[in-house]
């Protein structure tokens, strides 16, 4: 459905087109609009003049060409249906916004594909790119800042249709004012500047100059993340009408749940630079697979502040997107690492090992007696066989009776910390099946029949 009908429209042709020409395209649900397979983007850790350049006086030559990329979207595939809301969910600094530029080609890629109705994206330059540019469209996060104050909101509006040379000045105007209608602004304030909006309208105002080229995809990075939580609602409203009557898809970016929650139709949720889970909304916040998802939903602020919900939940730093970990990338800070195959590890004994290990790596106990380490973390009985010997040794490290205490280290503990962290890591954590392989697995959704897809050796 267009902008306006016929009826209301006093320019419309004789051939029954408005003049406006803002027929939104009926787009089918379930097409695949976009489709990412593969995609990398990284970025130079010192993004100057030497970047890539690193000094290591112990070599010859002591300076080299390094490889200190931030992967900050490593590897990352998935699809969005034409017509739908696939929201992208994560914690600060995962890869959200770079991927959303990326997709739009503002960032170019390292590798990959970005298929936009069968085109890579990726692999166009100049016009054709510049041509694409009116159908994918981006929003962002703060309306303050992206709409420039010396200009009329007519004019913001009318900007990309006149660097897409679409209409004559009339036509422009016409279709300003109209968009300003659409998204819930009063037409009349077309040479108003912007200044003189609240946040919400200026976010209003960014949607209508977006809407302006007729794009099929808008790249929604944060768009409501700094409104009142009361106006949020509100656009995101108007958003979902708007993309029902113009058959919009959009890539909503948030790293708010509800938010997620509100506009999306499937979710999928970044950590560190991969796409750990996907899934129909429902299913998704119903039955969620991935330890990292179940994370992020255990820590939704709870009403009451005096009752911390997120306490506990996500412990530990994420770690540098530079030097990623291996295999599961969530797997230095998963509460259900998999014990190594090659242990022969009750369900008991394996917890025990790993809360232990936990403990040690953070140093998250008092310094005690060995039987006391003991005591805490194994009820006094430590697994059985080669398994066991590491575990007694790396409580012999830690603990506060040990013998011969190092030189230069009088109580003891210092080394014994890092060497036991050592220890359990290396036995442990680096043999599992999380550190050794990327999992990727997909099944059958419980809600809805939507196929789900978890990033979590659980699933094997
Ligand atoms: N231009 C750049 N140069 C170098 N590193 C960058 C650049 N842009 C982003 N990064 C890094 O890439 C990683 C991903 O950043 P990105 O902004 O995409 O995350 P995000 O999930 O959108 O976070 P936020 O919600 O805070 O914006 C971060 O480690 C960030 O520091």
């Amino acid at each position: 459905m267009g902008l306006m009908s016929d009826a209301e429209d006093p320019a419309v042709g004789g051939d029954g087109s408005s003049s406006t020409g803002l027929e939104g395209t009926e787009n089918t649900h379930g097409e695949p609009l976009i489709e990412v397979d593969g995609l990398r983007t990284y970025f130079s850790a010192d993004s100057g003049l030497l970047a890539g350049l690193s000094f290591e006086p112990d070599r010859f030559p002591p300076v080299s060409l390094g490889t200190d990329d931030v992967k900050a979207v490593d590897d990352v595939s998935f699809e969005i249906r034409a017509g739908e809301t696939l929201g992208l969910v994560g914690e600060s600094g995962c890869g959200k916004s770079t991927l959303g530029r990326t997709i739009l080609r503002l960032i170019d890629p390292t590798a990959g594909t970005i298929r936009f109705r069968g085109d890579d994206l990726a692999a166009l330059s100049g016009e054709q790119l510049r041509q694409k540019r009116s159908e994918i469209q981006m929003i962002f996060q703060d309306p303050q800042s992206s709409l420039d104050p010396r200009m009329k909101v007519g004019q913001i509006i009318e900007e990309p249709m006149r660097a897409h040379d679409m209409f004559d000045e009339e036509g422009r105007r016409t279709r300003a004012k109209a968009l300003l209608e659409k998204v819930g602004l009063d037409p009349r304030h077309y040479n108003r500047h912007p200044h003189a909006f609240s946040g919400g309208q200026r976010q209003r105002i960014n949607l209508a100059r977006a809407l302006s080229v007729d794009p099929d995809f808008i790249v929604c990075d944060e768009p409501v993340s700094s409104l009142d939580v009361s106006i949020q609602a509100q656009v995101l409203n108007t958003m979902a009408e708007l993309q029902e009557e113009f058959g919009l898809t959009y890539l909503f970016i948030a790293h708010d749940l509800s938010v997620i929650r509100h506009i999306s139709d499937r979710v999928a949720v970044m950590y560190l630079g991969h796409i750990v889970e996907l899934a129909e909304k429902t299913e998704l916040f119903e039955n969620p697979q991935h330890p990292y998802t179940k994370a992020l939903l255990e820590s939704i602020p709870v009403p009451d502040p005096r009752e911390t919900g997120a306490r506990g939940v996500l412990e530990g730093e994420v770690p540098s997107p530079v030097d990623p970990p291996s295999g599961c990338r969530f797997r230095t800070r998963c509460p259900k690492l998999i014990a190594p195959e090659t242990d022969a590890f009750s369900v008991q004994e394996w917890e025990a090992t790993r809360a232990f290990m936990r403990a040690v790596k953070r140093r998250t106990f008092e310094p005690s007696s060995e039987s006391a380490i003991r005591a805490r973390f194994f009820e006094e009985a430590t697994p059985q066989g080669e398994a066991g010997k590491i575990v007694d040794e790396a409580i012999r490290l830690v603990a506060t009776d040990r013998d011969g205490p190092d030189e230069g280290d009088p109580d003891g503990t210092r080394t014994g910390w890092d060497e036991a962290t050592d220890l359990l890591l290396e036995n442990f954590a680096e043999r599992s099946i999380c550190a050794r392989e990327r999992p990727r697995y997909e099944f059958e959704a419980e809600h809805g029949d939507e196929t789900h897809f978890a990033a979590c050796h659980l699933h094997r």
